[in-house]
């Protein structure tokens, strides 16, 4: 069986579902999906689409740290939202962390998120 290794941190929303905020394979960091979630309140942020996309970027950031890696270190994203009318909003606060060769990235239009988010990210980082 390949090895595995969970991460989880504090700095990103935790819950019970039955999934990791990460796992680590063979030098390749998955993370899962994150929405615009205070892990401090467990709520959904307020705010508008670049408020609440920032949040779901440091959220992904806390478990891609706490792995030893940093944000230069995704190579690939999938951006999920409900409204493709925010796609522009999302751009330009993802360009704010990701302004340097970034990652490989989809971006879907889903009818629903869980806890009826309006963006949530998840991604693939290059941890070694
Ligand atoms: C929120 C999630 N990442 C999930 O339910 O899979």
């Amino acid at each position: 069986m390949v090895e595995t290794q969970s991460i989880s941190t504090p700095e990103a929303p935790q819950n019970d579902n039955p999934y990791s905020q990460g796992v680590i394979v063979d030098g390749l960091l998955f993370v899962s999906g994150f929405g615009p979630v205070s892990p401090e309140t467990m709520e959904t942020v307020n705010g508008d689409i670049g408020i609440q996309t920032s949040r779901v970027i440091e959220n992904l950031q806390a478990v891609v740290e706490e792995a030893g890696g940093s944000l230069a270190d995704v190579v690939k994203t999938t951006v999920y939202v409900t409204d493709m009318a925010d796609y522009d909003q999302v751009n330009e606060t993802y360009g704010e962390y990701f302004d340097e060769d970034p990652p490989a990235r989809v971006c879907i239009e889903a009818a629903r998120l869980p806890d009826n988010v309006s963006v949530e990210i998840d991604a693939i980082v290059a941890i070694e």
